[in-house]
């Protein structure tokens, strides 16, 4: 007889719940821990997917897992640590936000080696929309952890004909593919926000890639990860779809909103926010150029406006295209 494999999701936001639906999907006995159970409920509809009904093969519960197959830990970058303390080290542990952390610089990956250091420990990252994972539309996503069997083993748990999960052992490419994502697409949505139009968005999006290639260049992670879907393929879902948090920051931000009305008016959480000053802190702290980072970086604090950045970009000289 094969063992139903027991996925225990923590965090019922948009990105968590989905992530409860396709575990459910693959055969999985799930449970769904919430900070607030009382609002969900088999049939209701899913506070942070609208549209979305409680399928009655998840268990929503305020219990933290005792035991588990795996620990999926999706909540927002900045709450990750506070989260996963609270989590028994009873399971592999895959973080599945995207960011980078305010206060140390850390990726996420490694604010869970600090807490469980004997753990087996991974990431999840890609073009992964909530609502279109939800709704059972076909995508695909990567699974990183330093070993490569234990990446495919657990890939494997979540995997169905319509999720293709591929399994990395690059999680460093992975995670800044994701977290420099978010800020590559506010400065795409700042730049048609003031209708610097689509040309000026391509050439944003290819420079971003650059500086994210250069920066994983100088913390180890691999060139091919960055063409892949946590790279490439996840800038561009963010940079062009309309759905994207961090893209509609970004266009509030170049239609003169200030950043923190714009980032208050959103519906959930932009990482991009937090993660900027961070991305643009660890770029220099390792000697990297990243224009686009710094712009951005500027922006949402405030120290510069759209026109300034606009001008600031467009003076830089212009030398070889991969000096
Ligand atoms: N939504 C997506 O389409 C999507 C897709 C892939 C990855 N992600 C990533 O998943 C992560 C979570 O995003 P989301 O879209 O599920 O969030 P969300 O915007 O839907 O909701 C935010 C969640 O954070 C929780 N929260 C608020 N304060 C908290 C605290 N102090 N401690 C712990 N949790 C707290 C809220 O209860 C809520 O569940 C992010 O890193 C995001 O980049 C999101
Ligand atoms: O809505 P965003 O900008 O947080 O993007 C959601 C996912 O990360 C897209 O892969």
């Amino acid at each position: 007889m094969t063992h139903t494999a027991r996925i225990a999701v923590i965090g019922a936001g948009a990105w968590g719940t989905a992530l409860a639906m396709q575990a459910a999907r693959a055969g999985a006995d799930v449970s769904l821990w919430a900070r607030n159970p009382a609002t969900m409920s088999a049939g209701r509809v899913m506070p942070r997917l609208p549209g979305f009904a409680l399928p009655p093969t998840i268990t929503v519960t305020s219990e933290l897992p005792r035991q588990a197959d795996l620990i999926l830990l999706a909540c927002p970058m900045q709450h990750l640590r506070a989260t996963a303390a609270m989590v028994p080290a009873c399971a592999p542990l895959i973080a599945c936000c995207k960011g980078i952390e305010r206060e140390t610089g850390l990726m996420p990956l490694q604010v869970l080696t600090g807490l469980f250091p004997h753990s087996v420990l991974g990431v999840l990252s890609g073009p992964n929309f909530a609502h279109e994972i939800a709704a059972g539309l076909p995508a695909a996503a990567v699974l990183a952890s330093p070993d490569r069997a234990q990446a495919r083993r657990l890939a494997d748990l979540l995997t169905t004909p319509a999720f293709r999960l591929y399994a990395s052992d690059d999680p460093t490419g992975v995670q800044l593919g994701g977290a420099a994502k978010n800020v590559v697409a506010i400065a795409a949505g700042a730049a048609m926000g003031a209708k610097l139009g689509e040309n000026a968005r391509a050439a944003l999006m290819t420079r971003g890639i650059a500086e994210l290639a250069r920066l994983s260049h100088a913390l180890g992670g691999r060139p091919e990860t960055l063409s892949g879907l946590a790279g490439v393929g996840d800038l561009l879902l963010t940079c062009t779809g309309q759905a994207s948090r961090n893209y509609r920051l970004g266009l509030a931000i170049g239609q003169g909103t200030p950043a923190p009305q714009a980032a208050q008016a959103l519906e959930g959480v932009a990482e991009g926010m937090a993660t900027a000053p961070a991305l643009y802190q660890l770029a220099q702290r390792h000697d990297v150029s990243t224009p686009v980072i710094a712009t951005v970086t500027g922006l949402l604090a405030g120290t510069i406006d759209m026109a300034e950045a606009s001008r600031r970009l467009l003076a830089r000289p212009v030398g070889h295209e991969f000096a």
